[in-house]
């Protein structure tokens, strides 16, 4: 860069580097999904197509970064990329790795999209963005703990969101009355209350709507039960 007298200026940019040998999370978050989700009338409370257009995002994704991603964990919306506690991807800055794990997420969403909704156009008044941000763990139990919370989420989210769709749709109740139903319910009662008004085993719905999905730095995708295979997921790491 050409020297001038206005570059004193750089003196006043600040960047964030995240504390070395600690693992790092990016997780991007679609942003307004809620609406962006009704807006492209997807299927409640999962749609399949949307799920696998995550999927495939985040993918590319973890084969870009696949010498820094010890594995990658996606619901819903979301997704978070496990970097390893020795990666010195972009010097560790948290500007970087924020902002390049999201608009890379983010162009493969846009560009794979006509793959999954092959008869739904985008419009550009309706674009999918995310949100980001990296957040440092700074042993193995913590980042474990934090793959199996966004897990079990994914789990108490998909069985209460089940129930209630299927109590509207099943059953016919209205969004008010399948809420107060399930007010108070414990998993349990949920499943049971699944199958005896709405005549559905929770167990036979899809893995990847119970599961979440589960991508290794192979690229890899699994429905797994994380919980269980905690241990496996970061047995060289
Ligand atoms: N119908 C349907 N909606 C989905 C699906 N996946 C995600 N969503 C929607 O996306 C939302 C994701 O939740 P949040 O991230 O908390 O909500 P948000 O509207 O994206 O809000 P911000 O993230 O705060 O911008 C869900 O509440 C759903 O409304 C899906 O497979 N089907
Ligand atoms: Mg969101």
């Amino acid at each position: 860069m050409a020297k001038s007298r206005f570059e004193y200026v750089r003196q006043f940019e600040a960047h964030d580097t995240i504390l070395p040998e600690t693992y790092i999370v990016v997780r991007v978050d679609g942003k307004k999904f809620h609406e962006f989700s009704k807006h492209y009338h997807f299927e409640k409370p999962n749609d399949a197509r949307a799920l696998k257009l995550m999927n495939a995002s985040a993918k590319n994704v973890v084969l870009k970064y696949r010498n820094d991603v010890i594995c990658a964990f996606g619901e819903s919306d979301e997704y978070s990329f496990i970097l390893r506690k020795n990666s010195t991807l972009f010097k560790r800055r948290q500007d970087k790795l924020s902002t390049l794990f999201v608009s890379l997420f983010t162009a493969n969403y846009v560009a794979l999209w006509s793959k999954f909704f092959p008869d739904v156009a985008l419009d550009y008044k309706n674009l999918p963005f995310f949100d980001s941000r990296c957040v440092c763990y700074p042993n193995l139990t913590t980042i474990k703990d934090y793959l199996c919370w966004r897990f079990v989420d994914t789990h108490i989210n998909n069985l209460y969101n089940t129930v209630f769709w299927q109590l509207i749709v099943k059953c016919g109740l209205s969004p008010q009355e399948s809420e107060q139903k399930l007010c108070g319910t414990l998993s349990a009662d949920k499943q049971e209350i699944l199958f005896t008004e709405c005549g559905i085993n929770y167990n036979n719905e899809p893995e990847m709507f119970k599961k979440g999905s589960t991508i290794n730095n192979k690229g890899e995708i699994s429905h797994i039960d994380v919980v269980k295979q905690i241990d496996a997921l970061f047995e060289s790491f």
